[in-house]
């Protein structure tokens, strides 16, 4: 049977994770230029894992320059069969607080200034995004959250914004009020779409962080009030990672949504029409139908 390896994309205030066996800081080359920092690995409970923080160890980029497809591309070469993205977020909702966490089932993209496929001319693809996230990695997510005594929201909307600025509040309740958006962030589009395309079963944790620009009893949102946060909550998180891997098992059953089969019927182009060098940089990602 195929073996899980577990890719953690850690996020604001996430930049390694601790007790993990033989761990080692690897370097993953990838087609797509560097990943946002060396990788992680090591193993957990018997279950071999991949942490990536996302914006470097350091904090020094920043959502836009995230290397999206580098990342994603690294985990798929390390072999890595499930991604779970773990986020600081705004909240639209009085009910989810700061300091609980929300697993993600819905997303709005906004941004615009990011590269959002690996396919394009010489090999055009086109993957349904009807349920971005992964159901099953979305159950183990909520059990560990739950587990590790925190308060978990199952199912949310994400607006994923360019940023860097925060929202202006004309913008933070439109996306509440008419786009019915549950929380923001700047990070997990395009990385939602390119862990679709790479095949990967992908889930998202929101850590809620601040109540956005809307909130009539809340001032306007501020880095220190959301690092405040992430650091009052940090061992709860901690303790939601080391329970994944016993959730999720070693041996892995194909996905009973479909995601690790997701480019099955998206490849558009003929086989003769195809770019060689862009075929090349797909390897990873799609080789297992690009032959
Ligand atoms: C530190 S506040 C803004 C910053 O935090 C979130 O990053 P991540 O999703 O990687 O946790 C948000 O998307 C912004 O990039
Ligand atoms: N209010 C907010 N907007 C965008 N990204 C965030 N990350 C944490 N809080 C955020």
């Amino acid at each position: 049977m195929a073996q899980t390896k577990i890719g953690i994309i850690g996020g604001s205030g996430i930049y390694e994770i601790e007790g993990l066996e033989d761990a080692r800081w690897v370097t993953v080359d990838s087609p797509w230029g560097a990943p946002s920092d060396e990788i992680l690995t090591g193993r957990l409970d018997g279950v071999e894992l991949a942490f990536l923080p996302r914006h470097g160890r350091g904090h020094y980029l920043s959502p836009t320059d995230v290397p999206y497809r580098a990342n994603i591309d690294a985990l798929k070469r390390l072999g890595v069969t499930d991604v779970i993205s773990i986020s600081a977020c705004g909240s639209f909702r009085e009910e989810l607080a700061p300091g609980d966490f929300v697993i993600v089932d819905q997303f709005i993209d906004r941004t615009f200034a990011r590269d959002k496929s690996f396919f394009g001319t010489g090999c055009v693809a086109h993957v349904s995004m009807a349920h971005p996230t992964c159901s099953r990695l979305g159950d183990a997510c909520e059990a560990a959250a739950k587990a590790a005594g925190i308060t978990v929201h199952r199912g949310g909307t994400y607006l994923a914004m360019e940023g860097p600025q925060f929202s202006s509040l004309a913008e933070s309740k439109m996306y509440r009020d008419q786009w019915g958006a549950d929380v923001i962030g700047m990070t997990n589009m395009p990385e939602a779409k390119l862990a679709r395309e790479a095949e990967l079963c992908y889930a998202s944790v929101a850590m809620i962080t601040d109540y956005d620009s809307w909130h009539p009893d809340h001032g306007e949102v501020d880095v220190t009030q959301i690092i405040a946060t992430l650091t009052g909550n940090a061992e709860k998180g901690r303790e939601k990672v080391r329970r994944l891997p016993a959730l999720l098992g070693a041996e892995r059953a194909p996905c009973p949504q479909g995601c690790d089969h997701a480019l099955e019927f998206a490849v558009m182009t003929a086989p003769e029409k195809r770019d060689a060098d862009l075929v090349a940089k797909l390897d990873a990602v799609a080789g297992r139908v690009l032959g």
